[in-house]
């Protein structure tokens, strides 16, 4: 049978699919999950959140709407989020992502390797916080280059794992923004192309 953490992937590409496609960014859906911390343990999972791509105002990422959304669920504010996380005994949480979070945005906006670590900074309960990261690509070089966020995810001690198995589809739907783009941009200048013959 399909591993579970395909399973979730799955489950975070069909949210990825409701983001708008843009050429400026990457569609790409994330879900949070609550886990006996045994191992092999999903059975008893718990959903705690989702999110994708544009999904709250303010040009957010899938795991800053998954942050958000369940932040405004449970009334606290995104930088507190931790603190409405689910007592951990016994238990971790996990961030299933399709492509890797983000170490840097051309944007400026707060990077989502940043918002990750801040729910294991400034949650009152100190091992509370998000545990380890799931992703199915790493981020392509379009906008950053070297991407970042694997390196600052270890150098803040929170595991994370590549799950291959996805890559085509979650690099097609992240990106098709970028063909409609490079189709209108390549249709504008066929356009130029017969009004220069035609002068
Ligand atoms: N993991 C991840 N989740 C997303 O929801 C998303 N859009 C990206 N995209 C990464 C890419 O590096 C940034 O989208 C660009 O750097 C532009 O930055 P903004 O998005 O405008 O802040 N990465
Ligand atoms: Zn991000």
């Amino acid at each position: 049978p399909e591993s579970t953490h395909l399973k979730y992937l799955r489950k975070c590409l069909t949210l990825a699919e409701k983001s708008p496609a843009r050429p400026t960014n990457f569609r790409v859906g994330a879900l949070l999950v609550l886990r006996d911390d045994t191992p092999n343990a999903t059975a008893d999972d718990k959903l705690l959140s989702t999110g994708y791509t544009l999904e709250l105002p303010g040009n957010t990422h899938a795991e800053q709407s998954c942050l958000l959304n369940y932040a405004a669920t449970h009334k606290v504010y995104e930088e507190n989020v931790a603190d409405a996380f689910p007592a951990k005994e016994g238990k971790k949480i996990l961030l299933y992502v399709t492509m890797e979070p983000c170490g840097v945005r051309l944007s400026g906006n707060t990077p989502c390797v940043k918002r990750i670590i801040q729910t294991r900074q400034n949650s009152t309960d100190v091992n509370n916080g998000i545990d380890k990261v799931y992703f199915g690509v790493k981020e392509p070089g379009t906008f950053v280059g070297e991407s970042q966020g694997c390196k600052m995810l270890t150098a803040a001690g929170i595991q994370w794992e590549f799950v291959p198995g996805l890559e085509n589809e979650i690099l097609a739907v992240a990106t098709e923004g970028h063909k409609q783009a490079n189709k209108k941009q390549e249709a504008d200048e066929r356009g130029r192309n017969v009004d220069e013959v035609s002068k």
